[in-house]
């Protein structure tokens, strides 16, 4: 069964506007409000998901106060609304103190329904995607191993259901994935989950160690077995025993060192360096690279029996970037985290601090964003964070509206295509309008329009 269509509250105290708003709304249960009491009785009965509040309402239709008074009554209602404010053009700046206050977004009039659906769509995209963190919060309490893991991506959340399936089991998983994915994190998950989690998490960095020192560090050393080894000291597969030995940066392993875990992933029994003995060690072994395994053994940088014995079974973790709509809940959600440790106030983030949010590769991924909103909670002035603020963006006053957006996305697709169909028709316009399925006066108006001409277009 699908689930109810979400709830849209329009405050909107115009009775024409209420009305043309009213059928704009397909796939939404669509509430009004003319006034701050009905808006509220609605937000307490229903919960909108997004409300649109128009700022001019009775008894100061001319002002903002009964509007402003309104979003601050839905902020404490109902914290998780999104609202977008909706304001007489000339109005930008109580717009702008709107947001001060949490509004989600604002929308200047005239309205242009399709415009205005698009803001609403949008808030509703990140309504779900936060109300899905929230419950998948709520089932992961503190104390439990994954309840510092935000996400509302779909690949992450099937991710947890494996790590649940394969903790307990002594099966040796390898995480794959970008810097700053969660692989430690993950690892820690398998370790928790397990039966072994009362027993050590030892980790060791393979890259963070010069090679000279990695076997006595992975395996210890008797005493008299280098200068310096003034004592007998186990190495950290010892450590681990009865635990998870975590082998992170698992690609940066010397191939010298590759042979002395192999046999020990198969004999399960360690020999210190300079020992005679062997001795066993008990440990569930789970690893993480950012690199391609099977391209380093395509390369003899990696022994290809090791990567198989390592990934009986793995976990892929997808990179920020393909997890769509995650970048903004866990900024969010370090906003609050960063609000809370830092002792700020920040009411949230602006729209354009969303936008770059959401269209920021993250090369960095989950890492670079905590870093970036840390910084930012610190570092702002103001009661909300600016693309600026997190130093994704020049000036926050150029930042386009939704609609300047997609005339921008629009331009650049057109100047795109034009430019490639005049090269590819070799500067004879006649042929490029028809690669485009134009007409030739309309590539002229387009050409003319984005002030082309055709023989530059030719050479970009
Ligand atoms: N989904 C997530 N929710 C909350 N915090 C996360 C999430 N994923 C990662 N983190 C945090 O981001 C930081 C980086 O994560 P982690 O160290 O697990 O990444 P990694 O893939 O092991 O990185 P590297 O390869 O660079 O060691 C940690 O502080 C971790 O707690």
């Amino acid at each position: 069964m699908s689930s109810p269509a979400p709830h849209l509250l329009i405050v909107e105290d115009d009775t024409g506007l209420q009305s043309q708003l009213r059928w704009c709304f397909d796939g939404y249960r669509v509430l009004i409000a003319g006034t701050r009491a009905e808006a509220l009785a609605h937000v307490r009965k229903h919960r909108p998901s997004v409300v649109t509040l128009d700022l001019g309402l009775p008894p100061d239709p001319g002002g903002v106060t009964e509007g402003l008074a309104t979003l601050n009554d839905i902020r404490m209602l109902a914290p998780e609304t999104k609202i977008i404010v909706v304001t007489g053009n000339d109005e930008r700046t109580n717009a702008v103190n709107a947001i001060g206050l949490g509004a989600y977004d604002f929308y200047l009039k005239p309205i242009d329904a399709g415009t205005l659906r698009l803001v609403v769509d949008r808030a509703q995209a990140l309504f779900n995607l936060e109300a899905e963190n929230r419950l998948f919060q709520e089932k992961n309490q503190p104390g439990t191993p994954f309840a510092n893991l935000i996400t509302s991506s779909d690949n992450v959340l099937s991710l947890c259901r494996e790590v649940e399936k394969v903790a307990d089991t002594d099966a040796k998983v390898l995480l794959i994935g970008e810097t700053g994915t969660g692989k430690e994190l993950f690892a820690r998950a398998l370790h928790d989950l397990s039966r072994r989690t009362e027993a050590r998490f030892v980790a060791v960095n393979c890259a963070a160690i010069p090679e000279q020192l990695l076997e006595s560090e992975l395996f210890g050393y008797e005493k008299g077995a280098f200068t310096g080894a003034n004592r007998q000291t186990p190495g950290k597969i010892e450590r681990a025993d009865g635990g998870t030995f975590f082998l992170d940066e698992i690609g940066d392993l010397p191939l010298a060192l590759q042979p002395k875990l192999l046999r020990f992933l198969q004999e399960r029994v360690i020999e210190r360096v300079g020992g005679r003995e062997e001795i066993p060690v008990d440990v569930r072994i789970v690893s993480a690279t950012h690199q391609d395994l099977q391209a380093l053994a395509a390369q003899g940088r990696f022994r290809e029996d090791l990567y198989y014995r390592l990934g009986e079974v793995v976990l892929q973790l997808p990179p920020l970037r393909e997890r769509p709509g995650d970048a903004i809940v866990l900024a969010q959600a370090f906003l609050k985290r960063y609000n809370a440790h830092f002792s700020k106030s920040h009411r949230g983030f602006t729209p354009d601090a969303l936008n770059a949010i959401d269209q920021y590769p993250w090369p960095g991924n989950v890492r670079e964003i905590d870093g970036t909103v840390k910084k930012a909670v610190v570092m702002a002035d103001g009661p909300v964070i600016s693309a600026k603020d997190l130093g994704l963006q020049q000036d926050a006053s150029e930042t386009p509206t939704l609609s300047l957006t997609l005339r921008e996305v629009r331009k650049q697709a057109e100047t795109t295509a034009i430019r490639k169909a005049i090269a590819q028709a070799d500067g004879n316009l006649s042929q490029a309008a028809n690669l485009l399925g134009i007409t030739r006066p309309t590539l002229y108006k387009l050409l003319e329009k984005y002030e082309l001409k055709p023989n530059e277009s030719q050479s970009q």
